[in-house]
């Protein structure tokens, strides 16, 4: 595909998202309609699609309407690129432009034109973050790193980079976490290399090993991933030292792959669903890595940064709350509860973790950690409870 028609099918995508449909679903869909795309082609338009969805609000004041074809237009504005050399109309390049849209499209004013974010969000943002605010609205307009974790229960985060160096992906190791490696190249190798088939590496933001990292688990202890999903933050822990390791998630669906990553790893995880979580209980440990508005990883996800309202926030708030209440009573007395989220929002984080502590009188917080938006992680953060 030429540069052009790699800009046409990013306007056209968009569209279609901007209706409604998720990026991943309208991806995958316009990569079977078109076999003619090679990997590089698919990699390059799903660039596109995702940095236009980072930026959507700037590039929409640059081209002048928010539509595909402003936010393409506005994308190469915001890159200093010559709109007519790619809206040519040759080939399956985009039509040439019109007068108006010649004549259309502004430098981003407001601050949440400027920062890309909805309006209602600013001050969720400012009341969080304070100065650093900025900073992390910026940061979430960038592309996220692609980063390992090194399994250390096989191989150090120095010998995992050599290991995957063999399939072409060059990495370096990261100060995040000891297990951090950061990759620099090759990143679309990974999930075909040999460290990862053999379960050396997996992938997983920064931050997340941080803050597993950060968990004290005594040896032989019994440990809960309540919010397990595809078992990131268990694997991660069961990496470090030996337990008995139990994962659970409320959509026992979501636990699909989590068999296959543990013995991938070298790991022994029990999935629980339903009666079995208490029944299996007490531990420990407790995890809560709680649904969220993900609003520190948005630069990955960038969709979710336009579709959250204030009442989907209110209505996670209320989720979390619940799992903190019922998680909190399958912890063994003198065991520890966690609570995680994505978000960089106080009403997920700070204030959610002192509305737990004022419920529940028997417990107090012993740790509370945030990590920013930064060069080698997402927005994340983690409060450890003890009775
Ligand atoms: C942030 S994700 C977990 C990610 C996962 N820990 C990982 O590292 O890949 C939150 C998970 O919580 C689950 N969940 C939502 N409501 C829940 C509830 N009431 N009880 C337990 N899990 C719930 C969701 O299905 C989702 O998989």
């Amino acid at each position: 595909m030429t540069p052009g028609a790699r800009v046409q099918a990013a306007i056209e995508l968009l569209d279609e998202i901007l209706a409604g449909a998720p990026a991943e679903r309208a991806l995958t869909g316009w990569a079977r309609r078109s076999r003619f795309a090679g990997s590089k082609d698919r990699a390059a338009v799903r660039d596109h699609v995702f940095q236009a969805l980072r930026c959507r609000r700037s590039y929409a004041c640059l081209g002048g309407a928010e539509t595909g074809r402003g936010l393409m237009l506005g994308a190469l504005r915001a890159e200093g690129g010559d709109p007519d050399a790619v809206f040519n109309g040759q080939g399956h390049a985009p039509a040439p432009l019109s007068e108006a849209e010649r004549a259309g499209g502004a430098a981003p004013r407001e601050d949440g034109e400027r920062l890309d974010l909805p309006d209602w969000m600013l001050p969720l943002f400012q009341e969080a973050l304070g100065d650093a605010a900025e900073a992390a609205a910026l940061a979430l307009r960038e592309r996220a790193p692609v980063m390992l974790r090194a399994n250390l229960r096989m191989k150090s985060a120095v010998q995992a980079i050599d290991i995957v160096s063999k399939d072409g992906i060059i990495a370096a190791p990261s100060t995040i976490a000891s297990s951090a490696v950061r990759v620099s190249e090759g990143a679309r190798r990974v999930a075909g290399s040999e460290a990862y088939k053999r379960g050396i590496v997996e992938l997983q933001d920064g931050s997340s090993q941080a803050a597993m990292e950060a968990l004290e688990i005594p040896a032989g202890a019994r440990v809960l991933d309540y919010c397990a999903g595809g078992g990131g933050k268990v694997l991660a822990l069961a990496a470090r030292c030996e337990a008995q390791w139990f994962a659970h998630d409320a959509d026992a669906a979501r636990m699909a792959d989590l068999p296959v990553r543990a013995g991938r790893a070298g790991i022994g995880v029990t999935c629980l669903t339903g009666a079995d979580v208490a029944a299996n209980g007490p531990y420990d440990l407790v995890l809560c890595d709680a649904p969220c508005s993900g609003s520190g990883t948005w630069r990955r996800a960038p969709e979710a940064k336009w579709r959250l309202t204030p009442a989907r926030l209110a209505e996670l708030c209320a989720i979390q709350a619940e799992i903190l209440d019922i998680a909190q009573g399958l912890v063994a007395p003198g065991g520890q509860l966690a609570y995680a989220t994505c978000s960089v929002f106080r009403a997920e984080n700070d204030a959610q973790s002192a509305a737990f502590v004022r419920r529940h009188g028997g417990w107090s917080e012993q740790l509370r950690r945030r990590w920013p938006v930064g060069e080698d992680g997402d927005g994340f953060y983690l409060s450890v409870f003890g009775q």
